[in-house]
């Protein structure tokens, strides 16, 4: 069996509009590299971490926590090192948290020989996610580890459903410079909402959830829709308004805030219409003096990957 390997930990979108804290998907061209490494020496250790300044104790690292709390159920004889590429910057909206506490657990999972399903595997990653997020939320870990869409039927016990990506279906993606936590942009929402607005919100998680499997993008378009979250976060976010409303006139099926932002996810049904979308979200912000990164990707059905 193998000492060590390297994996790609990718980028996911959270909420996908309508399902806050219970719909994400997996993208394919933006993620985190990790390698992961069994030793003699007990315990857990982060021994290098590259592009982002973030903390070496296992405690205070996402990767960490998710990686003490499996080691700490499973006992093994051995202990892990971890070395963390870092690629998706903190507080993206884009699940760079999420990628370190699912990788770590991936990683070890894969060097044990594979004991843990993805459901478990999930499970211990929520444990590194609560450190960053305050809360237990496995939105983005479980199109991470699962791949695709997920929906997450219940946090606690979990229980995560795949659901089915259409296939012509491609992301784009403006991240702006700027960071938001997710626990500080959680702290701003209502605890309750007005019953005409759940009913309009899970009406559009239910329909989206049906058009993905019968890939009806009409109906697509018709549910990406937020009336419960986006009113509250789109104010950290400077030029939402506009970028969403030139995403929409560039053909795109939908847009929305990525995560808890600030970054902004469109969906399209083809790679040209996804570019077309991109070119519109540069636009908005080139008009501005802040700094920002775009993507076009496909949707990531295989999620975490052994390189
Ligand atoms: N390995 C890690 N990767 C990313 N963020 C981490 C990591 N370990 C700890 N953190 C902390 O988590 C926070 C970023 O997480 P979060 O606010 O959820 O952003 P994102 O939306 O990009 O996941 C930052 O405060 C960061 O210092
Ligand atoms: N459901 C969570 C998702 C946070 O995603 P992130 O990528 O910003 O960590 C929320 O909306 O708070």
């Amino acid at each position: 069996m193998k000492n060590e390997i390297k994996i790609f930990s990718p980028a996911t979108v959270a909420n996908v509009a309508c399902g806050f804290d219970v719909l994400g998907f997996c993208l394919d061209t933006i993620g985190d590299e990790m390698v992961i490494r069994k030793t003699e020496a007990k315990g857990i250790k982060i021994t290098k971490i590259e592009g982002y300044d973030l903390p070496f104790e296992a405690e205070k690292n996402v990767a960490g926590v998710s990686a003490l709390a499996m080691y700490n159920a499973l006992q093994p004889d051995c202990g892990f090192e971890i070395e963390i590429y870092k690629k998706i910057k903190p507080g993206s909206g884009i699940g760079s948290s999420s990628a370190s506490a699912a990788g770590s657990v991936f990683g070890m999972n894969a060097l044990l020989g594979n004991p843990l399903n993805n459901t478990e595997l999930t499970n211990y990653a929520m444990k590194g996610e609560a450190l960053a997020s305050k809360c237990e939320h496995a939105d983005n870990l479980a199109p991470a580890i699962f791949g695709g869409f997920t929906l997450v039927k219940s946090a606690c016990p979990l229980k995560v459903l795949e659901l089915p990506t259409p296939s012509d279906l491609f992301a784009t993606l403006i991240h702006p410079q700027i960071e938001i936590k997710t626990s500080e942009s959680r702290a701003i929402l209502p605890k309750e909402i007005p019953l005409s607005n759940a009913i309009t919100q899970w009406a559009n998680v239910g329909s989206l959830v049906h058009a993905l499997h019968t890939s009806d993008y009409d109906l697509i378009k018709e549910s990406l829709n937020d009336v419960v979250i986006e009113p509250y976060r789109k104010q950290l976010i400077p030029h939402f308004d506009d970028v969403k409303s030139a995403v929409l006139e560039s053909g795109a099926l939908g847009c929305a805030i990525s995560g808890s932002g600030p970054s902004i996810f469109a969906l399209s049904k083809s790679e040209a219409t996804a570019k077309a979308v991109q070119l519109a979200m540069q636009n908005v912000y080139s008009k501005s003096n802040i700094q920002f990164e775009t993507y076009v990707s496909k949707i990531n059905t295989q999620g975490i990957k052994i390189l």
